[in-house]
């Protein structure tokens, strides 16, 4: 299970929880300008904007689970199992493959309005990286600097973009479905509710919090997209960014997952292996990992963005202790 939220304070932000059991040895990784993305089915994409995000590389291509680029577009890509579909490819259309998606809407899009009208010319091809790394059955949030947000689900019947008018995404049910969910939990608030239930009875608020009696705290997709919802939309934080960056992260903490809580298979557990928090508009990549809950901090502005190389820099895996003594 992944969660994606974006969010704003004074700037713009965007995180994302990577809730699986195995790990590809992700990396953070700065890609520069003139890095050149070969494309399987299009010409290559040898200038586009600079991007900073979260990756796996495999025969030295970068494939990319989430990525903000210079210009504060943001994209992360999260299971949808049962639902994405790829399609055959298509002489009329721009064919890209679904692992080359986040960097080619990254690299040319600057926020939604752009991304929107380049997806009408996309194809998601039906074509793996390799044998040994199938299509991943993904759909996608994409959200920009002016907090402009939509997801993309490649169904059976065609590909929808949907408008997210609260800005979270988690996995299946498709994304309509989970909006639509929504109207259920629509009396939760962050107040104490009046006694409606009937008022010539005496039940008085025994506790803080009743407004949200009813909110769920489990882990299925589902759950998790009303519970990021409701934290998201009662989010209250000062808005420099130090505080911004912390706020982000306590909002995917209420959907994080403790190992053993989530077994997919004999002894194997999903669990949150990374949390990342970017600020849109500075370009700056904010991240904490199960093992260590010290916040690192990337920033693609100081590194040379109009290089040809991109830098991988390895995942921090240690807890960081501050001894008092
Ligand atoms: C499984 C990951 C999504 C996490 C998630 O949403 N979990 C929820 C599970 S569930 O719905 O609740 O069952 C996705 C996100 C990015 C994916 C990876 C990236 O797309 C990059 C490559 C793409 C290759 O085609 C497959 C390997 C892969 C390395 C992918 C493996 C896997 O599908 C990843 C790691």
């Amino acid at each position: 299970m992944c969660t994606a939220v974006s969010f704003k304070t004074k700037d713009h932000y965007f995180g994302r929880n990577f809730d699986y059991e195995l790990s590809y040895g992700e990396k953070a990784i700065i890609i520069p300008r003139n890095y050149v993305f070969e494309l399987r089915k299009l010409p290559a994409l040898s200038k586009h904007y600079a991007m900073v995000g979260l990756t796996s590389v495999f025969d030295n291509t970068p494939l990319i689970y989430d990525a903000v680029n210079e210009h504060g577009l943001a994209m992360a890509g999260l299971n949808f199992e049962g639902n994405a579909v790829f399609y055959d490819f298509d002489h009329a259309m721009d064919n890209v493959t679904p692992f080359e998606f986040i960097p080619y809407i990254l690299g040319q899009c600057k926020n939604v309005a752009e991304a929107k009208e380049m997806l009408t010319k996309i194809n998601l091809v039906n074509e793996a990286f390799s044998a040994d790394l199938p299509l991943a059955p993904l759909h996608w949030i994409i959200s920009d600097s002016e907090d402009n947000t939509i997801v993309v689900e490649t169904l059976a019947d065609g590909m929808k973009v949907y408008d997210d008018p609260v800005g979270v995404m988690t996995n299946n049910p498709t994304f309509d479905k989970q909006l639509f969910n929504l109207n259920n939990y629509r009396g939760l608030s962050a107040k104490t509710p009046e006694n409606t239930f009937d008022p010539t009875v005496d039940l008085p608020a025994y506790s803080r919090g009743m407004g949200t009696l009813g909110l769920p705290g489990d882990l299925t997709s589902s759950s998790r997209f009303v519970k990021a919802a409701f934290v998201k939309a009662h989010s209250v934080c000062e808005t420099d960014e130090s505080s911004s960056v912390s706020q982000g992260f306590h909002i995917l903490s209420a959907i994080e997952q403790q190992r053993g809580c989530c077994e997919v298979s004999e002894g194997k557990y999903e669990y949150t292996i990374y949390s990342a928090c970017y600020n849109k508009d500075k370009g700056i990549l904010y991240y904490k990992t199960y093992e260590d809950s010290q916040i690192t901090a990337l920033n693609m502005h100081k590194a040379d963005l109009e290089s040809e190389q991109f830098t991988l820099y390895p995942l921090s895996q240690t807890q960081h202790f501050n001894y008092a003594n």
